[in-house]
């Protein structure tokens, strides 16, 4: 590589100074939670599913953060630089429906399993252990090849902007997460990710619109004719134009990427346990509004700054003008950085360190809490230990979340020597991820699905999937390697295979040996109590709302009481705890009929809306779109000004409303602070 960008300091003063600097936050975060909203990060409840009390701002802002990875900014400017302007909107078609699909199940799963800690919890309650193990090796392989491929991208980002060695990066990267996770667990990292998330939303706004203004760049005019004037030829593009929504390679990049990201969602048990942490009447709301505004980083930012990257690349203001870059350079996300270090200067591209952390330590976060609670519940909690404590669950929570963090360290690692690039896990992971999605959903959906079923769909779905990759690769490639394995059409169909076929088998196994499931046997999942210790009785959902109300002032009571008269949401009932074994006419419901009744009206809603978005945004927007026209300069400009105000609206969304949103518990926190600092003077 000719020159690097940011020299070693940077790259090392920023990783391990912002780890300290959000450790240092949590910890404050924690106490304050503690002191002024009674909620203990040393109870697994608020550990695990922050007491199922998170409004929605805070739920969105934290759906959002952990679903802004660096693919929508950084990696995405750099394939629309390879394709041209249709990429950027196959990757938000790709990006949205799996979040309005999850607002739909995480509904269903209030209503019928309203205690559920983590997905493969009701994996085990309805279809016992085997079936328990395998799903628990699907979401650790969704999960680590997810997790760590990330990682790895975002390691040989820093590398190539800092020369930093990328085994350092590997390590650096998750042990700041590693420790404030441990410390905080859920709660703690939906603060955290708010902070990351305004950072980097303010940081992606500021570099889109600067780099437009630029001098170099000249506006949305500017830009069209500086990339219409470079002249570069596209293959696959209708006449080669970057400015042209018939792009194929885009066409099929979109679509493994739309299966990878349903596995990414629905196999990875963090956007389950967020949903188990909000409130009832958060849940459908907070994802919906997600999935409509994450529309906008991809389209914003990979629009203005990937085309930029073409239109300034053969001028003197380049960076490294003569050389262009190299593939493997653009494979490694460097378009985004030589983009903001030719225009911007060197103040600009450490801004742009600092998002590469903000958006790699949220996804590290909600995917070390994720695998830590599937080790101490799903693992330690039902084959060790079965009486734990409450305080033994956090206590392998805690090491969960450690060890995990380590492995994934040195999984990025293994796969960087291996020479898996970003690009073959992008068409590899999907294969091996998505077996488990229909038959996970229909366990939630459908009272038919038989337990031989849920077993061997799974499996005939993974062995279906890899054939059809394999034999398509070599089918048409000639050979089986590195490079057959991640051409793009056996990918797709390999992954299309994956994601159906488990469906079809769950179906005909299913209705071979028929047997009907009785919902009500998900309401045995009961909350953690802790036997072990009084003082530490984990809260309903109630009390932990009254809570936030009630402790040390009777002046701060009131507050969400009001809110609650409004709505009437939560059961009247304090914690049930349902018999594990005996009648199920002994069972009963949580929630009172009225929350119950709102549930179902959600339930509806989010039905109608996943329709939609998918028809919207898969269907309507795109498809259209395909065929033998090139932008044109007023048709551009529309197209660029209204991805902008997207992204204005993706703030006041998931940064302004959020802070709206809490008012009154900041209002609490702020009362209690200034009480006691008040009471020491
Ligand atoms: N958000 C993702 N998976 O790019």
């Amino acid at each position: 590589m000719a020159e690097v960008l940011l020299n070693q300091a940077h790259g090392y003063g920023i990783i391990i100074g912002l780890s300290v600097l959000f450790c240092l936050i949590i910890l404050a975060a924690v106490r304050v939670q503690k002191r002024y909203l009674s909620e203990d990060s040393e109870q697994s409840e608020m550990f695990m599913v922050a007491n199922r009390s998170v409004g929605t701002g805070l739920t969105a802002s934290a759906v959002f953060s952990s679903w802004m990875w660096i693919n929508e900014s950084v990696i995405c400017a750099a394939y629309t630089y390879k394709w041209g302007v249709a990429l950027p909107i196959w990757w938000a078609s790709g990006l949205s429906f799996q979040i309005a699909l999850m607002a739909l199940l995480g509904i269903v799963a209030k209503l019928r399993v309203p205690y559920a800690h983590t997905s493969l919890e009701f994996i085990r309650m309805r279809y016992g252990k085997y079936a328990h193990g395998i799903f628990i090796l699907l979401n650790l392989v969704n999960n680590i090849f997810g997790c760590g491929s990330m990682i790895l991208a975002g390691a040989q980002l820093v590398t190539g902007m800092t020369g930093m060695h990328v085994v350092a990066a590997c390590i650096l990267i998750p042990a700041g997460v590693v420790i404030y996770t441990a410390v905080g667990g859920l709660k703690a990292t939906f603060i955290t990710d708010y902070i990351h998330t305004a950072i980097a939303l303010i940081l992606l706004i500021y570099f889109s619109l600067s780099v437009l203004t630029n001098e170099h760049i000249g506006g949305i005019s500017g830009l069209y004719h500086k990339v219409k004037a470079a002249d570069d030829y596209i293959d696959g593009n209708y006449q080669g134009s970057l400015l042209t929504m018939k792009s194929r390679h885009a066409v099929f990049f979109g679509l493994v990427l739309k299966f990878g990201n349903l596995a990414l969602v629905l196999m990875d048990t963090a956007f389950w346990q967020k949903s188990f942490a909000s409130e009832v009447e958060s849940v459908v709301p907070a994802y919906d509004l997600v999935s409509v505004v994450i529309l906008a980083v991809p389209w914003c930012t990979g629009t203005i700054i990937g085309l930029s990257g073409r239109a300034i690349e053969k001028t003197p203001i380049w960076f490294d003008y003569p050389n262009l870059l190299t593939e493997k350079q653009v494979n490694s996300g460097l378009v985004m950085p030589y983009v903001l270090r030719s225009l911007l200067g060197q103040g600009a591209t450490t801004g742009l360190l600092v998002l590469v952390f903000m958006a790699i330590t949220s996804t590290v976060s909600s995917s070390v809490i994720a695998v830590s609670s599937i080790i101490s519940l799903d693992f330690y909690r039902s084959y060790i230990n079965p009486k734990a404590s409450d305080r033994k669950i956090l206590k392998v929570s805690h090491w969960g979340v450690v060890g995990h963090g380590a492995f994934m360290a040195g999984f990025a690692i293994m796969l960087q020597y291996a020479g898996a690039t970003n690009n073959w896990t992008t068409y590899f992971r999907p294969i091996i991820a998505c077996p488990g999605i229909f038959p996970l959903m229909l366990t939630l959906l459908w009272s038919r699905q038989t337990k031989a079923a849920a077993i061997l769909s799974p499996i005939l779905g993974l062995i279906s999937g890899v054939g059809v990759w394999l034999g398509l690769s070599y089918l048409w490639g000639g050979a089986l390697n590195i490079q057959t394995t991640q051409i793009q059409l056996p990918g797709l169909y390999g992954a299309i295979t994956s994601f159906f076929s488990p469906a079809l088998y769950s179906v005909i196994i299913s209705l071979i040996w028929p047997s009907q499931f009785d919902w009500r046997e998900f309401l045995r999942i009961d909350l953690i109590e802790d036997s072990s210790s009084p003082s530490t009785s984990v809260p309903s959902p109630q009390d932990s709302k009254e809570d936030v109300n009630k402790i040390s002032d009777p002046a701060f009571t009131g507050v969400n009481e009001k809110h609650e008269a409004k709505t009437g949401l939560v059961s009247p009932v304090s914690s049930i705890s349902n018999p594990r074994s005996g009648s199920l006419d002994d069972v009963t419901h949580p929630f009172s009929d009225q929350t119950i009744r709102h549930i179902k009206k959600w339930r509806n809603y989010a039905a109608c809306y996943f329709v939609l978005n998918l028809l919207v945004t898969v269907v309507l927007w795109p498809v259209p779109l395909y065929r033998d026209y090139i932008f044109t300069l007023s048709f551009f400009k529309g197209w660029v000004a209204v991805a902008i105000l997207w992204h204005f609206a993706a703030m006041m969304a998931v940064v302004v409303y959020p802070i709206w949103d809490g008012r009154h518990v900041i209002d609490t926190v702020f009362r209690g602070v200034s009480k006691e600092w008040g009471s020491k003077k």
